[in-house]
């Protein structure tokens, strides 16, 4: 039950690229962790919050019946809103691209309520090398399909890494499902 749960295909390779063009536009900002202060070794990747891309409305839908969906099947855990942006990690093997084992529940009040984490593989596995998302919900570690278009949905107290792009660079999509913390 407290697994990864893969949707192959969930978004189509065109619409995933659709996706990246809109990003080119957008404006980034460097990732930082959660209530920490800037920390390479442990990840380096640059975000863009979905919400200020425009014209990714049907995006943000699409995700959320992903969810209530693999919520429905899978989980049964008391979701209640999606608090915060998609964002979409860029990592590039010429700075190292990586995020180190964590778990997205942290002690702000929003990253308490983390739930369920969904992450959507936006880039063609064949443009960069690395960059495998693994993920650790018992003893074994898991690697999630790294197909363009997949989703990967876990809870979010899973520990999970994203190993360094030795070469190219890794799009991915993220967003949370929030609720009651867990106790
Ligand atoms: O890029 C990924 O595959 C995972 C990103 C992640 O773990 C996060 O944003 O918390
Ligand atoms: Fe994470």
């Amino acid at each position: 039950m407290f697994t990864l749960h893969s949707i192959p295909n969930a978004f189509t390779n065109g619409e995933c690229e659709v996706i990246l063009k809109a990003l080119f536009d957008a404006p980034t900002d460097e990732a930082r962790l959660i209530g920490q202060k800037r920390d390479y070794s442990h990840r380096n990747s640059e975000l863009v919050w979905i919400d200020e891309v425009a014209g990714m409305e049907w995006v943000m839908e699409r995700l959320i019946d992903l969810v209530r969906q693999a919520n429905k099947d899978r989980f049964g855990f008391d979701l209640r809103e999606f608090s915060e942006s998609p964002q979409v990690a860029i990592y590039k093997a010429s700075v190292g691209g990586h995020f180190s084992w964590h778990s997205d529940i942290g002690s702000s009040p929003t990253a308490a309520r983390r739930k369920l984490t969904l992450v959507l593989q936006l880039s063609d596995p064949e443009t960069y090398e690395g960059g495998n998302l693994e993920i650790m919900p018992g003893t074994k570690i898991l690697t999630a399909e790294r197909a363009q278009g997949c989703v990967s949905i876990f809870p979010s107290f899973t520990l999970h890494q994203v190993t360094a792009v030795t070469s190219g660079t890794r799009y991915s999509m993220t967003v949370w499902a929030h609720g009651p913390p867990f106790q």
